[in-house]
């Protein structure tokens, strides 16, 4: 019998609280493990009522809840490496330590001590036991700079700072310390005392929701390990999901919104069906003989956007259009992503207006093309190039206007050309496949 592949998956664990609001702690790391490919599984210290303006309530559970949650998953599975969040008590923290050791965890730690947007996460009797207890027993800490200033005991405010206060922590016994962004340039900083070498990643500020990004960043950093990634090129990868996960924010809640740690993973998915989809409709065209006769002098092309596109990068289309060439249909190149500004101007403002139109294909303009639109029972608006103001995007203007002027976004936008400008018929729909159906049988309808 062949093995599963996937029988090598490294299974991860976190140990943290949960956080009603779905933003950090075990929500922010499992969905972190996720995006990198481990298996996660969790043992839940505390559970917080919680929400994007802070932290309202905390409910800390026994130690014995948490040394039997981490038994059960040990006993059954093979962890090599876990990190640790939100500790809650001394209690908890001494418990934690015990299974460290019980069950030869390698660990990250992320000294929680307190929520971004508020609140106590770690009681103040059991900081000198996270150091004293935990911190001597972990391979790599990621604290921010005013985590590491607390557990070093100074203030971090500069590079220098930040340098000095590795050094201390790094003397309790920790293999490797990072501390992360948040220090003046938003580089982190890796101290390897046993090769007493500091190490710089550098990083630029990103605006997005921030809360949980302590949380995804030391997920990351266990899963990069996991998958024996070398500490340096784990902290790479790390802060460069923190970065995309920051920038993919959703706006709920009303305070510090939550990081996206899959907002990419889904982002790529719905690439791929962007791309697949555009193929499609290639195929359909290039297979309808009668296509060709709407294709215009300057060629067509069809292209399709994800969800939340927001820009020609988000718009899949065919490279250099489609032509016609000795009576044929003919795609020019193959099927990618920002290849187009004509049709992606054109979804971008259809998308704005009504998000699930996320596909369009210019044809010829003609009235007989018109005429058929409307036997096919589209509705039909158009704007007028001379109106069109200096510097404008044609498109993005053209269809803005028509579809303000229309009260909603026709399912066919045209334009009589100007000077020099061809003119051309547009067509709006779901998707590609569908519009190129949809642009066949209008060809079939003309003579
Ligand atoms: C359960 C839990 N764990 C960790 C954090 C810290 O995350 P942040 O500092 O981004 O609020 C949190 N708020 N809640």
């Amino acid at each position: 019998m062949t093995e599963n592949p996937l029988a090598k998956t490294p299974i991860v664990m976190t140990i943290a609280g949960s956080d009603s609001g779905g933003g950090a702690g075990i929500a922010a790391d499992l969905k972190t493990f996720a995006a990198f490919g481990v298996h996660g599984t969790c043992a839940i210290t505390s559970v917080t009522a919680q929400n994007t303006r802070g932290v309202l309530e905390t409910f800390d559970l026994a130690p014995g809840a948490v040394a039997s949650q981490i038994e059960a998953v040990c006993s059954d599975m093979k962890i090599e490496w876990a990190k640790t969040g939100m500790l809650a008590s001394a209690e908890i923290v001494k418990e934690v330590a015990k299974q460290v050791k019980k069950h030869g965890l390698s660990l990250v730690i992320d000294p929680v001590i307190a929520a971004e947007a508020g609140g106590d996460l770690l009681r103040k009797e059991a900081l000198s036991v996270l150091i004293e207890e935990l911190l001597p027993l972990c391979k790599v800490t990621t604290p921010n700079a005013s985590e590491a200033g607390i557990l070093a005991g100074i203030p971090v405010k500069t590079f220098e700072d930040a340098k000095l206060a590795a050094r201390k922590i790094a003397d309790l016994g920790v293999e490797a310390v990072i501390v992360t962004g948040g220090h003046l340039d938003a580089s982190d900083l890796i101290y390897e005392p046993a090769s007493d070498t500091f190490t710089r990643i550098s990083g630029t500020f990103v605006s997005g929701g921030t809360h949980g990004s302590g949380c995804t960043y030391s997920a990351a950093m266990t899963a990069c390990l996991a998958r024996e990634d070398s500490l340096e090129t784990s902290a790479k990868k790390a802060k460069d999901f923190v970065v995309q996960a920051i920038q993919r924010s959703m706006p709920v809640g009303r305070g510090v919104g939550p990081v996206n740690p899959l907002g990419k993973t889904l982002e790529d998915k719905e690439r791929y069906l962007a791309l697949e989809d555009v193929k499609e409709a290639v195929l359909i065209l290039a297979d309808s003989p009668e296509f060709a006769k709407l294709i215009p002098e300057l060629g067509c092309n069809i292209g399709m956007a994800i969800p939340g596109a927001r820009n020609y990068e988000d718009v899949a289309a065919v490279e250099g259009g489609i032509v016609r060439y000795r009576g044929r249909t003919k795609p020019v190149g193959c099927v990618d992503f920002g290849v187009s500004r004509h049709v992606a101007g054109v979804i971008l403002a259809a998308f704005r207006e009504k998000p699930e139109i996320r596909a369009a294909i210019n044809l010829k303009y003609s009235e007989e093309i018109l005429a058929a639109c409307r036997d096919l029972g589209l509705g039909i608006s158009s704007f007028d190039r001379v109106k069109e103001p200096e510097r404008a995007r044609t498109m993005d203007w053209g269809s803005s206007e028509t579809i303000k002027e229309y009260g909603g976004v026709p399912g066919v936008i045209y334009d009589e050309g100007g000077v020099g400008k061809e003119p051309m018929v547009r067509l709006l729909g779901t998707g590609a496949s569908e519009l190129a159906k949809l642009a066949v049988e209008l060809s079939r309808k003309i003579e």
